[in-house]
C-alpha cells in the first residue's frame, strides 16, 4: 500500500507513447492506468449516448467536444477518490484541464516530446487488441504471431484515426491545442518534458523521477 495517494497525467501527440509509458509506469509503481482513448472506445462499443456522440467527431478526426469527455472521464476519477492512478489522453484541451483542477490536485505532469516523422512512422505501424487494449507496433514490440494478440490469439487491428491519410491532420491538429495546456502545468511547477525519439531511452529518466516522488 503506498502512504500517499498519488497523480500523475501524461502528456504527448498521438504515437509519443502516453499508453507505453503509463502501462510501465502502472506497472513499476502500483498506480492504476486510466487511459481517454479506451473510455471512449469502451463507450462506442457500448452505443452510449456519449458513445455514439464521440463516434461521429472521431470518424471526422477531430476531438471529441470537452463536455463529452469531462462527462465520461471526471466521474470515474471522482469513484477513485483513494487510489493513485497515471492518466493518459486527458487533458488534451484548457477546459478538460480546468475540469479536472476542479476535482484533484495532480502530483506530476509528464509531457513527451518525440519529433514529427517518429510519431509518423511509429503511428503507421500501430496495432491493437481491442478488447484488452493492449498495444503492438510490429517493429517496437510485434505480436509473436503475426496480426495476433499474444494472450488471447485474438485478431489485432489497426484504428481508422491511425491510418495514414487522416495522421498528419492529426498530429497537426494536436500541436495548436497542446501548448496552452503544457505551459498551464508548467506555471504549476508541476511539468516535467522528457524528449527523445526512443521510448525505452526516455523510461529510465521517467522512473528516476517517479521514485523520488512516489513513496515505496
Ligand atoms: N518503434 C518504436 N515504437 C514505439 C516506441 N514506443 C512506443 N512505440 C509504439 O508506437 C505506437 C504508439 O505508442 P502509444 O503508447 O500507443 O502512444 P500514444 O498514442 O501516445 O498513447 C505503439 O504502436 C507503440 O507500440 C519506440 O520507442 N519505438
Ligand atoms: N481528452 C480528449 N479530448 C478530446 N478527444 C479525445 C481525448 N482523448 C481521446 N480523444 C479522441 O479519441 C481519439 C483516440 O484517442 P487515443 O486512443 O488516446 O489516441 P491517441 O493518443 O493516439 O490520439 C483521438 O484522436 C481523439 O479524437
Amino acid at each position: 500500500m503506498m502512504a500517499k495517494i498519488f497523480r500523475a497525467v501524461v502528456l504527448g501527440p498521438p504515437g509519443s507513447g502516453k499508453g507505453t509509458i503509463s502501462a510501465r509506469i502502472a506497472h513499476s509503481f502500483g498506480l492504476q492506468h486510466l487511459c481517454s482513448g479506451d473510455f471512449l472506445r469502451e463507450n462506442i462499443a457500448a452505443n452510449t449516448e456519449a458513445g455514439i456522440l464521440a463516434k461521429k467527431y472521431i470518424q471526422k478526426n477531430l476531438l471529441v467536444p470537452d463536455n463529452v469527455m469531462t462527462y465520461l472521464v471526471l466521474p470515474k476519477l471522482e469513484t477513485m477518490t483513494k487510489k493513485s492512478w497515471v492518466l493518459d489522453g486527458f487533458p488534451r484541451t484548457v477546459a478538460q484541464a480546468t475540469a479536472l483542477n476542479n476535482i484533484c490536485d495532480l502530483d506530476v505532469v509528464i509531457s513527451l516530446n518525440v519529433p514529427f516523422e517518429t510519431l509518423k512512422e511509429r503511428l503507421s505501424d500501430r496495432w491493437i487488441h481491442p478488447a484488452s487494449g493492449r498495444v503492438y507496433n510490429m517493429e517496437f514490440n510485434p505480436p509473436q504471431v503475426h496480426g495476433v494478440d499474444d494472450i488471447s490469439g485474438e485478431p489485432l487491428v489497426q484504428h481508422d484515426d491511425d491510418k495514414p491519410e487522416v495522421l498528419v491532420a492529426r498530429l497537426r491538429h494536436y500541436k495548436d491545442i497542446a501548448k496552452p495546456v503544457v505551459d498551464l502545468y508548467r506555471a504549476k511547477g508541476i511539468l516535467h518534458s522528457f524528449s527523445g525519439t526512443e521510448t525505452d531511452k526516455i523510461w529510465p529518466y521517467i522512473s528516476s523521477l517517479l521514485g523520488t516522488k512516489i513513496p515505496a
